[in-house]
């Protein structure tokens, strides 16, 4: 039996390996074995048309939180709607549920996992699924679950069926140790949050795995994400979306973040044109698998000096978060993402002043449609 099971796995690597242009893997990560249960696939996933067929087809974990909706519409525009599927634990809202193919799948059911990367065929695989900074610290069992169980059950299902790999990390991933103005790529980290730890642990498994078994893996630290049209999940820099809300709704703001606490930042755009540009670069480019990347830094005063330009009434109390406040002060004040930008061309597009026009316009046109109805 162990013969016939090592002839499937060499038969089924043979097959699968082409997709990233990898080495040959040298050992297994699972067992094969078969699942009872079976996944309905959605007829949508079934109907690729001629022009997608060569296209990767994507799987986006834990797509439902800020940045994975966003995520899919920037791969579906380029890859085409039915190549890139969006999943979550979570009942999408309607507009998500119709925008695509979505799924649901749980990153901590491995079986659930591996069903629908072979159902759906596919190729790449952008793992969203985390609990975040705060949210981390408040139930640390779960954080250490999803944030490093559920990484296991992605790497290992990347790893055997040969996918390219997109795991997330974070300013987060570093700690009070380490040089934080600005910080490397490669330096001290010891953070002091279960979420970074686990992002550490990931950025090193991910590493482990490319050069064990050649999973190609990549893997970008975003600084904190500023969305208009999706809300954070539970971080440490989720002031810097909440205060453009706030701001336009009721003219006033309070921050959880002292008005000094400097923090690296980015535009969600820049950040969904990163997250491609780093899986389509060349193999060859990537002289690292883990890179930070970075836009623009702030504190909360200068963010609200740059708001009060363009709404003049507008007012920012402070009621700091002792938790929140204990994790920022750990965390880099600028981030240094030059091996990002000689390695593969990375170049961001907003800075503060563009961040800030562009956030009020959303939430302006949003409350003049609202008034209006
Ligand atoms: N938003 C930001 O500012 C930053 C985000 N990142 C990383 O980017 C990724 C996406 O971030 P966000 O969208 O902001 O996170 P989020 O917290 O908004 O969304 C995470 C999603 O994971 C899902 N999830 C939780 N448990 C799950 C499970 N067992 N199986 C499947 N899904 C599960 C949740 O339902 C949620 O929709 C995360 O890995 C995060 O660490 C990194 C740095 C900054
Ligand atoms: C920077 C992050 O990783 C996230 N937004 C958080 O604040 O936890």
């Amino acid at each position: 039996m162990p013969v016939v099971w090592m002839l499937r796995r060499v038969a089924s690597r043979m097959l699968q390996r082409p997709a990233c242009g990898c080495q040959a893997p040298v050992l297994p990560g699972r067992f094969l074995g078969t699942s009872p249960q079976q996944i309905p696939a959605d007829a949508n996933f079934h109907s690729t048309s001629f022009s997608e067929a060569d296209q990767p087809r994507v799987l986006i974990t834990g797509g439902l939180g800020q940045l994975g909706v966003g995520l899919a519409s920037f791969l579906r525009k380029r890859f085409g709607k039915d190549n890139v599927i969006l999943s979550d634990i979570r009942k999408p809202p309607e507009h998500v549920f119709l925008s695509g193919p979505f799924i649901y799948s749980d990153i901590l059911d491995y079986k659930n996992l591996r069903e629908i990367v072979v159902n759906n065929r596919v190729t790449w695989l952008f793992h969203y699924s985390a609990l975040l900074s705060a949210v981390g610290e408040a139930n640390v069992s779960l954080a250490r679950a999803v944030n490093i169980t559920g990484l296991h059950n992605v790497l290992d299902v990347a790893e055997e069926h040969g996918l390219r790999l997109f795991v997330p990390s974070t300013i987060g991933a570093f700690g009070p140790t380490s040089p934080r103005n600005p910080t490397p790529d490669l330096c001290i980290q010891r953070p002091r949050t279960i979420y970074g730890v686990s992002k550490v642990h990931a950025e090193l498994m991910g590493e482990y795995y490319y050069y064990r078994y050649g999973l190609d893996f990549r893997c970008l630290r975003y600084p904190g994400i500023i969305s208009a049209d999706s809300q954070p999940g539970g971080g440490t820099t989720d002031y810097a979306v909440q205060i453009f809300h706030d701001a336009v709704k009721n003219g006033r703001f309070e921050c959880n973040l002292k008005p000094s606490t400097r923090l690296p930042m980015m535009y969600i755009d820049d950040c969904l044109r990163a997250t491609l540009e780093v899986m389509e670069a060349p193999a060859e480019s990537l002289s690292m698998r883990t890179y930070n990347v970075n836009a623009m830094s702030f504190t909360p005063a200068e963010l609200a000096q740059e708001i009060l330009k363009h709404v003049p009434e507008f007012q920012i109390t402070y009621n700091v978060d002792p938790v929140r406040q204990a994790i920022a002060d750990s965390w880099p004040m600028n981030f240094d993402d030059s091996n990002a930008r000689k390695d593969w061309g990375w170049k961001h597009d907003f800075d503060l002043p563009e961040l800030v026009t562009t956030m009020l316009n959303f939430h302006g046109s949003e409350s003049r449609v609202a008034q209006a109805n």
